[in-house]
C-alpha cells in the first residue's frame, strides 16, 4: 500500500563531496535542496528564493526557476526509481512571476518510466498560485555510457543508479 507520509531522502545519497549546485548540502552558493518522497511516484521540496536569485527586481530569475525544477525532476528519478537520469529535454510554462522571499513548494511526479527514458512532471506552488509547470525528459545510461558522458570513472556509489 502506498505511503502518504513524506519520507525524507538522504541528501548524502551521492556522498558528502558531490558537487551538485541543486542538492549538494555543502555547496557554497547552491540551492542545497532536501527532498522527501510522497507515495511511489512523487517527491517534494521547499525553497525560499532570496535576493541573490533575482532576475527582474523582486522576481526569481527564470533560469534559476528552471534549475530548481530540473533538480526536483532529477530527484523524482533518484528517489522514486533509484536511477540517475541526465536531463535530455525540458519544457516549462511560466504562468506567474516567482516572488523573492516567499516559500516555494515543489513537486515532481514520474509521468513515464521507461528503461532508457524517464519523463517527470514538475509543479511549483507559491502563495496560493502555481507559477510554473514543466516536463523533463531524462536519459538513463549504462556504466560505459555514463563514464563516456562524465569523461571519468563512475564516482563511488553511482553504480546502482545506472541502467
Ligand atoms: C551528484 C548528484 C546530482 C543529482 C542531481 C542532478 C540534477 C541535474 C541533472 C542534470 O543537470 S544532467 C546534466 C545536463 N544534461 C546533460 O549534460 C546531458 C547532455 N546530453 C547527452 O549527453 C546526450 O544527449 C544524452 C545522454 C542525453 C542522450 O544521448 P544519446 O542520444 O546518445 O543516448 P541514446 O542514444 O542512448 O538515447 C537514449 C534514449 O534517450 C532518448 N533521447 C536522447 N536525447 C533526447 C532528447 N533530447 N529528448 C528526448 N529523448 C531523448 C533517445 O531517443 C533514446 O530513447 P530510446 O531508448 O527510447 O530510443
Amino acid at each position: 500500500m502506498p505511503s502518504f507520509n513524506p519520507e525524507p531522502l538522504d541528501p548524502n545519497t551521492f556522498g558528502e563531496s558531490q558537487p551538485c549546485f541543486g542538492c549538494s548540502p555543502n555547496h557554497p552558493i547552491g540551492f542545497r535542496l532536501r527532498f522527501s518522497k510522497l507515495g511511489d511516484d512523487t517527491v517534494t521540496t521547499t525553497f525560499l528564493p532570496g535576493e541573490v536569485h533575482q532576475g527582474p527586481p523582486g522576481i526569481m530569475h527564470g533560469g534559476l526557476v528552471t534549475t530548481l525544477a530540473d533538480e526536483i525532476a532529477a530527484w523524482a528519478v533518484i528517489g522514486c526509481l533509484g536511477k540517475f537520469g541526465f536531463t535530455a529535454n525540458l519544457q516549462g510554462k511560466f504562468s506567474n512571476p516567482v516572488r523573492i522571499g516567499v516559500p516555494i513548494e515543489g513537486v515532481g511526479r514520474i509521468a513515464r518510466n521507461g528503461n532508457r527514458v524517464i519523463v517527470v512532471d514538475v509543479e511549483l506552488a507559491q502563495g496560493g498560485l502555481k507559477p510554473y509547470t514543466g516536463q523533463f525528459t531524462f536519459a538513463v545510461l549504462d556504466k560505459a555510457g555514463t563514464e563516456r558522458l562524465l569523461q571519468r570513472p563512475l564516482p563511488e556509489g553511482w553504480e546502482k543508479f545506472g541502467r
